[in-house]
């Protein structure tokens, strides 16, 4: 489909689209198609982790590398598919062909999950793990093609829709597109691990997977289809020839020739691909001026994603050492990442309707690169903010042993009272079934202890391991063995609560919950620990034909070990009679004070990333968009590295540090940037371009006058001298 002159406004209105209120309607199937990938890509990434730890049973490391390494290649393939695009099939066509590489990805995906496909003995486990991992791998590199391979050519096609007069609106849509974005991720970050959490299975009820994958497959065919639909409506701009490739060849040609000719002799010229000129038409060398000097402003923009990626890695973790019970509503420390995508669709509308238009009303010009800058300073504000909360957490953190110390806690089993001294401390008094309320610290793995409990004293030296948080648990009968158990030596992880049970009495009991089953403990013998997430949990203790009930509020982080009594007397419920030794305090600090860096990161967010988007689009030659959106998204992909690399090699003791490092990067950067953009200046590529097209059509014009005026010379002396022959005869 042609551009089409608008002959009464002079202006270009495109594709065949109606406008709805100064809108091409065409763009509304773009959105909706949008919303509907986002939805499936963020749905799908929300559960993988979990599929590959507890469905394709991979270790933590494992599951997290393969997660990292898909996400940065989604960030990678985009380039791809701005070639194919600006080179080859053109933006409608690399997103239809490359949006059904993406379905199947995800149906891919959905199938591999089917547990029953493998399960021949029809225990809820798949057999032929091979053929989940080899199907899985194929899904999630399809739908890295797929996903990154249409992300800059939506955007761009998006921009195409609209005309030259159309800056406005076409600001308003990146504004919308990225309202769609958070839109769907929002939706799907929530739904799809409420459909992981169903059980499901031909022959066996397993964790729903397939439900999982195969809703985000069901969006991707929307998406598909919805985009079909506006077919008839959209402009198509046609690809003009591997323009990637014309490109590369005239940046070569310009450098040779410029070494070529680097003598004094020679003149100068204003640009040094202006000694492309020799062989490259002008249009070409200026069309590659543009490009050239957007992405050398984005340089420095990779340390913004750098930061902002952190949000589901460093942060979800900081989460974890906190208190997320918000009254009505518990949040999951992984969760707290929603509030990205929440602030987002509260932000885009403020700054665009108030914010922007009040600045502007002051009468500041805040234009692309300063909102950009400001989006920076704004995201290393949201770092400081993080570091002065890992502040507070560290001040509620447990202080556990160093290499060269041991932590030491006492716990009675016996039903007499007992005074231990440990070393030269003072002795410390046990009453039947208590434990010692704070750790000993020795800096020694050798201690001489003396317990003394009624007529009974037993003095024993003691080794231990260093580096250790311990429990040395006194029987009953202080000649018989002195138990040493574990303690935990670090926060459970995820916010969990690890749980024990020490059996005090002298029969077996048997422990059980809803949520987790301890097993049936020996007399004067402990439990594993399990983790529990927070909540009430109500624990069933069973010894022989006798049990009792024994209910316990948990929060978040902590680590319990409780101790059936060895008087325990199974009445309705052990309420009282069990005793609780708290090794780790729950989490204190409350995850809401997250929320400031969260508000910080998005305002920022706002600031850089939708005005990025729209200035990579506004500043591209017409024949390159899909390529500079593919550069924008490449600055995310090298700012997933950074993160890798800077925490690889700062190695600091200390998050809050590390958090400050990053802000101060983060503005070191920003000042760069600021620079730069100061000598940026602003193009308009149509108008350019329009101009070399002008100057082309006015030589054409001169050649082909002088053409004709030769023709017609040739013609005229032709004439005249066969009107000489004739005279001649
Ligand atoms: C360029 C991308 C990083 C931008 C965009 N991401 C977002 O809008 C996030 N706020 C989404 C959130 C769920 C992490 C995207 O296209 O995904």
């Amino acid at each position: 489909m042609a551009d089409k002159e608008d002959p009464k406004k002079g202006k270009r209105s495109k594709g065949t689209s109606k406008e709805v209120c100064g809108y091409p309607l065409s763009i509304f199937f773009i959105v909706v198609n949008e919303f509907c990938e986002r939805f499936s890509y963020y749905g799908m990434r929300a559960v993988l982790v979990l599929y590959f730890k507890y469905f394709l049973r991979w270790d933590d490391d494992l599951a997290t590398s393969i997660y990292h390494t898909f996400v940065a290649l989604c960030y990678l393939t985009p380039i791809l598919g701005a070639i194919v695009a600006d080179s080859w099939l053109g933006k409608f066509k690399t997103i239809i062909y490359l949006s059904i590489v993406y379905a199947i990805g995800q149906v891919a995906m959905a199938v591999s999950a089917i547990h029953d496909i493998t399960d021949t003995d029809r225990d809820g486990t798949p057999d032929n793990m091979t053929f989940h991992v080899v199907l899985s791998m194929v899904g999630l590199l399809l739908i890295a093609l797929g996903t990154g391979g249409i992300k800059p050519c939506v955007a761009a096609f998006g921009g195409d829709q609209f005309g030259d007069h159309q800056e406005k609106q076409r600001r308003t849509f990146f504004s919308v597109f990225y309202l769609c974005i958070n839109g769907g991720s929002l939706l799907s970050t929530i739904i799809t691990p409420i459909l992981r959490a169903q059980n499901c299975g031909i022959y066996s009820k397993q964790k729903c997977y397939s439900l999982a994958f195969g809703v985000p497959a069901a969006l991707m065919m929307v998406a598909l289809v919805v985009f079909i639909l506006g077919s008839g409506m959209y402009y198509k701009a046609k690809p003009q020839g591997n323009i990637m490739l014309d490109v590369c060849k005239c940046i070569g040609f310009a450098i040779k020739n410029r070494y070529r000719h680097r003598g004094n002799q020679y003149p100068k010229r204003k640009h040094w691909m202006d000694w492309a000129e020799e062989k490259y038409e002008k249009l070409l060398i200026a069309q590659i001026k543009m490009v050239l000097k957007v992405l050398f402003l984005y340089i420095p923009l990779p340390m913004f994603w750098t930061l902002f990626d952190q949000k589901g890695s460093r942060w979800t973790l900081q989460a974890t050492t906190m208190n997320g019970d918000f009254g009505l509503l518990v949040i999951q420390p992984d969760q707290m990442q929603t509030v990205n995508p929440i602030l987002i669709l509260t932000l885009v509308p403020v700054m665009d309707s108030l914010i922007y238009p009040l600045i502007k009303k002051c009468g500041l010009n805040f234009t692309p690169l300063k909102r950009m800058t400001v989006g920076m300073i704004l995201a290393a504000l949201a770092f400081v903010c993080a570091a002065v909360v890992q502040l507070q957490i560290d001040k509620t953190l447990p202080v556990f042993p160093s290499a060269s110390q041991v932590q030491l806690k006492l716990l009675n089993m016996g039903n007499k009272t007992v005074t231990v001294q440990l070393q030269d401390n003072e002795p410390a008094i046990l009453a039947p079934a208590q434990v010692s309320d704070e750790y000993f610290v020795f800096d020694t793995d050798q201690i001489t202890v003396l317990a003394t409990a009624g007529s009974t004293t037993v003095h024993r030296g003691i080794s231990f391991t260093k580096g250790k948080r311990q429990k040395l648990l006194l029987p009953l009968d202080l000649n018989k063995e002195w138990v040493q158990i574990d303690d935990l030596n670090s926060k459970p992880e995820e916010g969990n609560n690890a749980i024990r049970f020490v059996n005090g009495k002298n029969a077996e009991v048997n422990v059980s919950s809803a949520v987790a089953n301890f097993g049936i403990i020996q007399p004067f013998h402990y439990s594993n620990y399990s983790l529990i997430k927070n909540g009430k949990v109500t624990f069933n203790l069973q010894s022989g034909s006798e049990s009792c009930e024994y209910s316990r509020d948990f929060g978040f982080g902590s680590s319990f070990t409780f101790l059936i009594p060895n008087n325990l007397t199974f009445g309705q419920n052990c309420q009282e009679e069990i005793t609780s030794a708290e090794d780790i305090k729950p989490n204190s600090v409350h995850m809401a004070l997250q929320i400031p860096q969260y508000f910080f990161i998005t305002a920022g967010e706002v600031m850089f990333s939708v005005t990025g988007l729209e200035f990579s689009y506004s500043q591209a030659p017409s024949n390159m968009k899909a390529v500079l959106q593919a550069g924008w998204l490449f600055t995310v992909a090298i700012g997933n590295f950074i993160v890798l690399i800077v925490a690889e090699l700062a190695k600091l003791p200390k998050q809050w540090a590390e958090y400050v490092l990053f802000a101060s990067l983060l503005v070191a950067v920003c000042i760069i940037f600021s620079i730069m953009a100061y000598f940026y200046t602003y193009i308009d590529p149509a108008e350019i371009e329009a101009q070399f097209k002008k100057v082309d059509d006015d030589d054409e014009d001169d050649k082909s006058k002088q053409q004709k005026a030769e023709i017609e010379m040739v013609k005229r002396d032709s004439v005249s001298s066969s009107e000489d022959d004739e005279k001649s005869k």
